[in-house]
This record gives structure tokens, C-alpha cells and sequence, in this order.
């Protein structure tokens, strides 16, 4: 940020910042959370018991705003790395528009709102999962792993897999078998899904100085290990109905998809391509996969709850 810029917004109360509405929209991350929080509606359609329609919304409401406030911290504390990162540098705080404070006191305040909305609208187990989550990706992922281990994604995607868990719990007071499954199936999608993408972003995380696992281990170490989590993605998908709580229906879909997770994998361990293209193809089809996987598990929810 420029100190021009910064000695104006910090010492003239009278300056407005310059942000704009989109720039904190920016900071929640909706097109990446957009995801996450399908996946927490998902855990909450999928549980039983059931919540007045309207809290159910407004716990969903919640979520979302969890994770916004989490991408927002995520961005503040990022901001340095953001800034020499081709895919980051052209986000709000990197870019002088937002300053740190605003988007740490903007993550802060939605974490603290949401985490008590959840608690008062739905109940505290849930509200209290909601806030591990928060300082789960914000403080251990995005402030420790992230920056000193290889390992950070496959740690910190403990925290992008617990809005499941969240969102069950949400509905019906527990964290269950049933959810904890919902939260494999995304923790063992988390590692390909970003490693993908890590493979043709190597020279950004290299710039940063953040180690990613092709930046510390190559590149064929990578795709091994991708291709290795993708056969877990495959067994994970079909949990649910060999552990009783979905359809055989279900059950051939999350395995056609499985075997696309793995054959999308294989193409990346087996294509040797300068453009990366398969690596590119894997980190689309991983987030393809998360969806219809958890929206065929919402057919699942709907069908149980009209044949209840
Ligand atoms: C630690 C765990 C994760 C890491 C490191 C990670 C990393 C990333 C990165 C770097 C991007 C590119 C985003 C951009 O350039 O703005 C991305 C995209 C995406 N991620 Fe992940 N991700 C994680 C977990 C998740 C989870 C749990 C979900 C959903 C449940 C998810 C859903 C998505 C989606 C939907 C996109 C595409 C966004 C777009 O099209 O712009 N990610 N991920
Ligand atoms: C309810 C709640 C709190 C949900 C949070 C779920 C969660 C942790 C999702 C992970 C999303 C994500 C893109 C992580 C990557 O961070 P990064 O810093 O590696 O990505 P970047 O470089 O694009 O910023």
C-alpha cells in the first residue's frame, strides 16, 4: 500500500477509504466459498431432526458469513504474499484499496457475528464448530502451515472439510459418523484439488517463498501423491451408501465420478505436458466432483425428508 495512501486514510479521519462495496464482497472469497457453504447446506438438509425453515436459513446465513469472515482474515494476513502472486496480486488489500485494519476488522467482526448467530438461532455445538473452523484456516492454516510445511494444505484442509460437520450439527445438535464422513470425503478432495492447481502455480508460491509440494518435493512426487489421494477420493465418494445412510443410487453416481477423480489424475501422473493441461483439467473436474457429489447427497436429503 502506498504511504501516501495510507498516511491519508490513517491520519485524516475525515478521508473515507477507498474501498468499494465489491472490494469487501472481494475479500469474503464467494466464488471459492460458494462451494464450502453448499457443502454446510448439505450437512444440514442431510441430518436429522429438522430446523424452523426460517432458522434453518438463517443458520446456512451464518455459515456464510463464517466463511467470508475467514477469507477476509485470510486476506489480510496474506497480503504480502498476495501482492508478488500473479493469480492474488490484483486483490483489494495488495492493490492499496482496502487497508489491513479494514480487513481485519472486517473478518473479525463477521466471525464474531455470525459464530453468535449460530449459536442463538440454531445451537452452541455448532456455533462453537463454526469458530474452531474460523481460527482453524485463519490462524492455524493461513498463519502457521501455510508458510512452514508442505503439509499445510493437506492440515489446514481439516478446516475447508468441517462445514458439513458444521451445518449437520446445525440441525440436529450432534456431530454424528454420518458427518465426519462428509467431512473424509472433502478432506481427501482438498489435496488434489489445490496440488493441481499448485503444479501450474509453482512459480507464484516460489516467488512468495510459500512451500507448496511442488515447490518442495517436484513435481513428479506431487503427482504421485495426487494420484494416490485421488483412489482415496474414489472410496471416500461411496461411503455413504455402503455405510447405510444413502441410495445405491447415490452410491453408482459417487463411483462413476470416483473413477473421473482418478482417471483425471492418472492423466496428470502419465501426460508429460509443458502447458499443463492436466493439471488444469484435474483442478476443474475436483471442484465439478465436490459439487455433484454433495448435490447428489442433497437429492438423497430431499427424497428422505419427503418419504419421511
Ligand atoms: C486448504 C484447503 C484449500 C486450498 C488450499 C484451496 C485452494 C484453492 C485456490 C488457491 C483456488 C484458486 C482461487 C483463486 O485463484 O482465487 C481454489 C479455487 C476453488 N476452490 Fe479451493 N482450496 C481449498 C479448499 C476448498 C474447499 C474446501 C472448497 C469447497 C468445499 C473449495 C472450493 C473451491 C472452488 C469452488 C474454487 C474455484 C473458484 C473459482 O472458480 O474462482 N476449495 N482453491
Ligand atoms: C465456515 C468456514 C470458516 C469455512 C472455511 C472453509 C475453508 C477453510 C475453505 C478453504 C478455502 C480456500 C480457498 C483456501 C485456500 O486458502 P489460500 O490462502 O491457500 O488461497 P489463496 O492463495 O487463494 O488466498
Amino acid at each position: 500500500m502506498s504511504v501516501v495512501h495510507e498516511e491519508r486514510v490513517l491520519n485524516d479521519p475525515a478521508s473515507l477509504s477507498e474501498a468499494t462495496a465489491g472490494d469487501f464482497v472481494t475479500l469474503l472469497k464467494p466464488r471459492v466459498m460458494s462451494l464450502v457453504i453448499f457443502t454446510a447446506f448439505v450437512g444440514q438438509m442431510l441430518a436429522p431432526g429438522a430446523l424452523h425453515p426460517f432458522l434453518a436459513f438463517v443458520a446456512t446465513l451464518s455459515i456464510a458469513v463464517g466463511a467470508g469472515a475467514a477469507g477476509a482474515l485470510n486476506m489480510w494476513y496474506d497480503a504480502d504474499i498476495d501482492a508478488v502472486m500473479s493469480r492474488t496480486s490484483k486483490r483489494p488489500v495488495p492493490q492499496g484499496r482496502v487497508t489491513p485494519n479494514e480487513a481485519l476488522a472486517f473478518g473479525l467482526v463477521l466471525s464474531a457475528f455470525s459464530v453468535m448467530t449460530l449459536g442463538l438461532m440454531a445451537n452452541w455445538l455448532a456455533a462453537a464448530l463454526l469458530a474452531f473452523t474460523i481460527f482453524f484456516y485463519a490462524v492455524i492454516y493461513t498463519m502457521w502451515l501455510k508458510r512452514s510445511t508442505p503439509q499445510n494444505i493437506v492440515i489446514g484442509g481439516a478446516a475447508g472439510a468441517l462445514p458439513p460437520v458444521v451445518g449437520w450439527a446445525a440441525t440436529s445438535g450432534v456431530v454424528s459418523v454420518e458427518s465426519l464422513v462428509l467431512f473424509l470425503i472433502i478432506f481427501l478432495w482438498t489435496p488434489p484439488h489445490f496440488w493441481a492447481l499448485a503444479l501450474f502455480k509453482s512459480g507464484d508460491y516460489e516467488r512468495a517463498g510459500v512451500p507448496m509440494m511442488p515447490n518442495v518435493a517436484g513435481e513428479a512426487s506431487t503427482k504421485k501423491q495426487i494420484f494416490a489421494y485421488s483412489i482415496l477420493v474414489a472410496i471416500s465418494g461411496v461411503l455413504p451408501t455402503v455405510l447405510g445412510f444413502a441410495s445405491l443410487f447415490y452410491g453408482a453416481a459417487a463411483a462413476a465420478l470416483g473413477i473421473g477423480f482418478v482417471w483425471y489424475a492418472w492423466r496428470v501422473l502419465t501426460v508429460d505436458d509443458p502447458k499443463m493441461k492436466p493439471a488444469k483439467a484435474l483442478f476443474g473436474f475436483s471442484v465439478l466432483y465436490l459439487f455433484a457429489i454433495f448435490a447428489a447427497l442433497l437429492v438423497e436429503a430431499i427424497a428422505g425428508r419427503l418419504g419421511a
